[in-house]
């Protein structure tokens, strides 16, 4: 008996997982499909599937992103991507990425059935060739270096426990990918990873998507949804951004953690709550606490077990490792083969890298893809780094100033200054940059003298010195949320 390829399909519209799932049986293909990118991953793991069809903007990930992650484990499943934001950009990336095929929305389901006839024949072909690198290359987390090292042996350590884990660290040093780490070699390994970014999904639907809401709990809540936390049960529920967490899911959150049950929104049945909790931020939590936007005790709930994650200017040792990787790892998805010459790796290794690991693993990326000889030179990282860097010559590794001083804020007051520089370069952005800085200094200026004034506006406006309704003009411009505290 032969037994029917299966396809996987993830998209968060349901009519178009009904098409597919109806055009796709019909063609005597089995079909299990979701809407979310962390239960596509789930299956992609567990072996599951011959073909995937995954949509690019889905609530919790994007498929772009899963599609390398798929390919690393399974090279040979073909993957398509459909999007509606139908972009030349969307369209590279789905193949620079290692997408079998690309189809914009709306698509027209006798080509779609072509090309996935076309994929299931041809798989050999589509294998990528066996990455150039060294075996490290299938490693999770890639560095040697002594700090690393420590991270590896906390993460060791944590293998046989379900402790709450704290990672912090900057944006891009690799927190998500330890959080995974710590499910992938841990106990609970066998159940699902479910990860929730605080930052981006909007505050009034956080609570209803971690602890799921029932059918008619609140307008639009036309059936029951399942939380994450109950689609964590027997893993591991990854909270991202922990500290942009709402303060109405931060008082829950603190009592599931308390209580060790839940209920949904509208709903009174508690569940038992089941699953093991990594959060991460790139935030300092303590600053937030000091200004009443963070629950010290869900703090030190969370907190059990904290990992700092360096920055990679704080290991400037792991970047030649991790850039030959990142070579390495865009040649296994088609891109050219590309080296480096030893003096452009040492222009490298001396770059402060603000955005960390995904600012070096970008930079990688493109360079596979657009420089045309095969060992990239000294010249064209000076190019590219001159461009977005502040300073002309970085100060040696190990010269970062001490913390709390002038020089150290105005270092990172650089550093921000040049990623929002990157930022507005990268998007064809002129115009924006004044404003975009005062804002990212103005905004968590007000909130504190707020967290000091316990919300009270016109002690706050005396103690800024500014104008009243000035005041109140920019909080309704950063939307900072206001609550008049009593006590
Ligand atoms: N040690 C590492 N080895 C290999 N790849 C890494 C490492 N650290 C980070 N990366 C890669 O860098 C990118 C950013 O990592 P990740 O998303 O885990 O960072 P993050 O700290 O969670 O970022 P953010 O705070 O912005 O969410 C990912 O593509 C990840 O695979």
């Amino acid at each position: 008996m032969t037994t029917l390829p299966t396809i996987l399909i993830a998209d968060d519209d349901r009519s178009i997982r009904t098409v597919l799932t109806q055009a796709l049986g019909r063609s005597g293909y089995q079909v299990r499909t979701t809407s979310s990118a962390a239960t596509l991953w789930r299956w992609v793991e567990d072996g599951e599937g011959d073909l995937v069809i995954t949509d690019v903007v889905m609530p919790d990930e994007n498929g772009l992103d899963l599609v390398p992650r798929i390919k690393r484990i399974r090279p040979e499943m073909p993957v398509l991507v459909m999007s509606a934001q139908s972009t030349i950009l969307t369209a590279v990336q789905s193949t620079q990425r290692g997408a079998f095929e690309y189809l914009p929305k709306p698509f027209d389901l006798g080509e779609l059935l072509a090309i996935v006839d076309r994929a299931l024949k041809q798989p050999a072909m589509q294998a990528p060739a066996e990455p150039s690198g060294a075996p490290e290359d299938n490693l999770p987390l890639i560095g040697r270096s002594a700090a690393m090292q420590e991270i590896y042996r906390v993460i060791a350590r944590l293998t046989t426990t379900d402790l709450t884990v704290m990672i912090t660290g900057e944006s891009g040093s690799g927190k998500e990918l330890v959080a995974r780490a710590l499910h992938d070699y841990g106990r609970r390994r066998q159940g699902p990873f479910v990860a929730i970014n605080m930052a981006a999904i909007p505050r009034e639907l956080i609570e209803s998507e971690l602890f799921g809401h029932e059918r008619g709990a609140f307008t639009g809540a036309a059936n029951r949804h399942v939380g994450r936390f109950e689609q964590a049960a027997g893993g591991t529920l990854f909270l991202d951004e922990i500290g942009d967490m709402p303060p109405e899911a931060q008082t829950r959150l603190l009592r599931v953690l308390q209580e060790g049950e839940f209920t949904t929104v509208g709903g009174r049945q508690p569940i038992r709550a089941n699953a093991r909790i990594v959060a991460a931020t790139h935030r300092d939590l303590r600053v937030l606490i000091r200004s009443g936007q963070f629950r010290e005790d869900l703090f030190y709930r969370l907190n059990v077990v904290p990992i700092r994650l360096p920055s990679l200017r704080e290991r400037p040792g792991d970047i030649p490792l991790l850039a030959q990787h990142f070579l390495n790892r865009a040649q296994a998805e088609g891109l050219p083969s590309k080296t480096l010459a030893p003096e452009a790796m040492v222009r490298l290794s001396q770059y402060r890298w603000p955005g960390n690991v995904r600012e070096l693993e970008n930079l990688m990326r493109r360079l596979s893809a657009l420089v045309p000889q095969s060992t990239i030179s000294e010249e064209i990282i000076e190019a590219e780094l001159s461009d977005r860097a502040i300073e002309d010559a970085p100060p040696p590794a190990g010269a970062e100033p001490p913390p709390d001083t002038p020089q150290a804020l105005e270092r990172v007051i650089e550093r921000h200054v040049a990623r929002l520089m990157t930022e507005a370069r990268e998007a064809g952005e002129d115009g924006v940059l004044y404003d975009r800085v005062l804002a990212a200094f103005e905004a968590p200026l007000i909130r504190l003298v707020l967290g000091e004034t316990r919300g009270n506006q016109i002690r706050a406006a005396a103690l800024l010195g500014l104008n009243r309704n000035t005041l109140r003009k920019k909080i309704r411009e950063h939307e900072i949320g206001v609550t008049r505290r009593v006590g």
